[in-house]
């Protein structure tokens, strides 16, 4: 196809045109398409400058313009002409360089020459190590997508699992977070992965680390090995075992900046100070209150630092407004901080590396690092978040005197700029006495702060590399008063044994561990502490040394026990009738007593005029009845009690009890497992069916209707997330809880009306039950992104 040609549209115009048969059309839109994959397989990458040069389904060019993105970054004319080709790639370039459109692009074209809809299923997943970045992927994604008619959902977690299933069904593109996904691909069968086509892992190096290998393992084995695969990353694996766990077939490495001079974006200035650990919040606060008007993004290693700098910071007011993100939060929360951070111009956002990765915050003008990063990649990525697509950025990395040799080596290895810069003595201003008044009056913050103490020296006993981190080596005493405490709090960690494990644990696990500090105020805290203390005489008991002493004793008392019971047994057989508990045998019955017989054997002893009578009521004899013995008939016709006993000697010849029955207990496991597969994969198959049948009938539909939205474009309904009909909705569109292969197929269609005032009024409806419907701007309030992340889910 000739560069920059328009292809005409794919779906029906909006004005009525003349009506072309069936067949013809089917043959014209085969032929496009024809048209636009021969042209992707020979499209020259030397000569693409404009979007609009690229062999892109109309769809995409016009979601592209609309979203004003006109003109292509090194990475997208590198990466997208291959992807279009189908090669599978391994993309790297600088932070805020544009790598979400490089492939977000290849995902839309993908299913669009597949000719997807919503019956197809799942056709491409989108995997980010965090939600809010997996939001962010979300957004671009309905934005170039607007003009397609895929469905497109994100899982995320922090919603309930059950909310999401029966919608993942239908969704076309999945953007989603590894462990969620995961969780529903064990556990919903109406998600299936069988027809995937496209697997994209941005930040491909940190989901791939050992933190989600469980996840990305589960999930890569449930998908087809033959589709492509794109990883994306500012710092990208080349390790040939991660790649090799991802089945890439025959990778295109894409990296755009390796000859660079350096591994950070060019208009970023970067600066280190040398700070004892004492003076870090100090420097901290002096440096805040001199740039009020500036947007700061601040980096600690642990959630329990960031919330003791929030806290106590909110407190001592610096003239500019604080936030404050971790990855504990409530995902409301989180939403809500990402959003205000984002929208804000001058504000200072304390956060851990949860915000390290791919989130694109506009115009951030620093990042002061003020724990030092685990390595360079997360430096990298820290300072990343500013010096985004062309604009200027700075950032400044706080570091103790025993760290500056290892990590000013680790960074210059990794072509890394930074210049040393020194604190003006005479602009700082010390904010101990501050802080120990707070920690004096509110001994939560002060509780805060201890965790904070013990949350960092941790991070620093926990890290690899001996040569920038030693916890021997700082002053934390000194440390502890800097923050107000009265002395430094006693770390527990450096005894227990579970420490070496720690620091042999994944970064993904340590790092999780970490956030769990934070994820309960401090009040609970303290109350789960308070809870420990108290014990009661039974758990007194229950702690003894002498355990066996009691159990003796106890054993006795029961022993005893039952042989006065037995006594009693007998005792009182002998004073009654004088046939006792072996009555029914009839062996020492009472001479000239009457017997009454049920099923053969005497069930009651008739001694009066109104036992005789009760004996002769039916009714009062059923409880005599027993319930009666239930048999099994084997193939030569014995009858068989259910449970039979196996021969004993047999048993004990097939060995030990124990191992018989782990055996046993395997074998069954086994066996339901496997059931249960073929369970699901048949359900699997037969929606698969019913799947292929709908998309037929949509199809025959569709050949015969225009959408009339006078655009140009056919069946011009922008990507949407998924429209919530739900249980709670008032729409009658969807009964509450059909499940989607019930539903008729012409309630399909309502994904191809064109409906605005519809649409609009259904949103204005939602909303005002706390529901957002559908959303065709960037989201702006907490409502929206809340939609985006739950109601929208699709
Ligand atoms: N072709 C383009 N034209 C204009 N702006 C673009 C273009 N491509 C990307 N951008 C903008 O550049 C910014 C950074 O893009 P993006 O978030 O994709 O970077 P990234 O390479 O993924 O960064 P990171 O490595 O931090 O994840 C975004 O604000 C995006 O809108």
């Amino acid at each position: 196809m000739a560069k920059g040609a328009k292809l005409p549209g794919s779906q029906p115009q909006y004005k009525p045109r003349r009506k072309e048969s069936r067949t013809l059309k089917r043959k014209r839109e085969e032929e496009e398409l024809e048209t636009l994959q021969k042209s992707a397989l020979e499209f020259d990458a030397s000569t693409l400058s404009q979007f609009s040069d690229l062999p892109l389904s109309r769809a995409t060019a016009a979601g592209l313009d609309k979203s004003h993105f006109k003109v292509p970054t090194d990475i997208q004319r590198k990466a997208i002409p291959l992807a279009l080709k189908g090669r599978d790639i391994l993309g790297a370039a600088k932070t805020g360089s544009g790598k979400t459109l490089a492939f977000l692009i290849p995902v839309l074209e993908v299913l669009y020459r597949h000719k997807w809809t919503p019956e197809d299923g799942l056709g491409a997943l989108i995997i980010s190590p965090t939600r809010e970045l997996a939001i962010q992927i979300f957004e671009v994604l309905r934005k170039i997508g607007q003009r397609h008619s895929f469905s497109a959902g994100l899982v995320i977690g922090g919603k309930n699992l059950q909310d999401e299933r029966e919608r993942l069904g239908r969704m076309n593109i999945l953007v989603c977070t590894p462990g969620r996904m995961k969780q529903h691909l064990e556990q919903n069968p109406d998600l299936d992965t069988y027809n995937l086509q496209i697997l994209v892992l941005d930040e491909a190096d940190r989901i791939l680390d050992m933190g989600f290998k469980d996840a990305i393992d589960a999930i890569v084995q449930g998908i087809p090995k033959d589709r492509q695969t794109l990883l994306f990353s500012a710092t990208q694996t080349k390790n040939v075992n991660d790649l090799a766990r991802l089945s890439l077939k025959d990778p295109e490495y894409v990296a755009v900046h390796e000859s660079a001079t350096s591994a950070t974006p060019g208009k970023l200035q970067q600066h280190y100070i040398i700070t004892p650990l004492p003076e870090k919040l100090d420097i901290l606060w002096s440096f805040i209150r001199a740039n009020v008007k500036s947007k700061i993004l601040v980096f600690f290693s642990s959630t329990k630092q960031v919330r003791f700098v929030y806290e106590t910071f909110r407190q001592m007011q610096p003239g500019i407004p604080l936030l404050h993100l971790h990855g504990k939060q409530k995902q409301t929360a989180r939403l809500e901080i990402t959003a205000n951070f984002s929208n804000s111009k001058n504000s200072c956002l304390f956060a851990t590396d949860v915000v390290a990765r791919g989130l694109d915050f506009p115009a951030v003008d620093w990042v002061i690092q003020v724990d030092c990063p685990e390595d360079v990649d997360t430096y990298i990525h820290r300072v990343g978040r500013t010096a985004r697509y062309e604009r200027d950025g700075r950032a400044v990395l706080f570091l103790c005197p025993t760290e500056e040799k290892g990590m000013l080596a680790r960074l210059q290895g990794k072509k890394v700029p930074i210049e040393k810069i020194n604190v003006k003595q005479n602009k700082k201003q010390s904010v101990q006495n501050q802080l120990q008044g707070i920690c004096f009056k509110d001994p939560e913050i002060k509780y805060l702060g201890q965790k904070a103490f013990t949350s960092y020296s941790r991070s620093v006993y926990i890290r690899k590399d001996r040569e920038i981190f030693d916890l021997e080596k700082l002053p934390l005493q000194e440390f502890a008063t800097s923050l107000g405490l009265p002395g430094a709090p006693r770390i527990k960690f450096l005894k227990g044994d579970d420490v070496k494990q720690r620091k042999n644990a994944p970064r993904g696990l340590l790092k999780d561990d970490d956030s769990s500090d934070g994820d309960e105020s401090v009040e609970e805290e303290m109350k789960k502490e308070k809870k420990k203390e108290v014990r009661t005489k039974y758990d007194r008991m229950f702690e003894r040394q002498n355990q066996n002493i009691f159990t003796e004793h106890y054993t006795e008392m029961i022993r005893h026990g039952e042989e006065e019971d037995e006594k009693d047994e007998d005792f009182l057989a002998v004073k009654g009738h004088g046939y006792g508990s072996d009555a029914e045998d009839g062996d020492d019955k009472a001479p000239g007593l009457k017997y009454i017989q049920v099923h053969g054997k005497d069930a009651m002893l008739v001694d009066s005029k109104r036992r005789e009578k009760l004996a002769t009521s039916k009714k009062a004899m059923l409880k005599y009845k027993g319930k009666g013995t239930k048999l099994v008939f084997d193939e030569e016709g014995e009858a068989h009690a259910i449970y039979e006993f196996e021969d004993e000697e047999e048993f004990k010849k097939a060995g030990d009890a124990e191992e018989q029955r782990g055996k046993f207990l395997a074998e069954e496991a086994k066996r339901v497992t496997v059931a249960d597969e073929e369970d699901k994969s048949l359900a699997k198959e037969k929606k698969r069916a019913k799947k292929e049948r709908q998309k037929a009938r949509l199809l025959e539909d569709m050949e015969g209707e225009d959408d009339g939205d006078g655009d140009g474009f056919d069946g011009g309904v922008p990507l949407v997330p998924y429209v919530d009909y739900g249980r709670d909705d008032e729409s009658e569109d969807e009964a509450p809880g059909l499940v989607e292969e019930d539903r008729p197929i012409k309630k399909q269609k309502k994904w191809f009306e064109d409906d605005e005032e519809e649409e609009r009024k259904k949103a204005k409806k939602a909303k005002k039950k706390g529901k957002v419907v559908e959303m065709q701007e960037a989201p702006e309030t907490l409502d929206d992104l809340e939609a985006l992340a739950a109601g929208l889910l699709a």
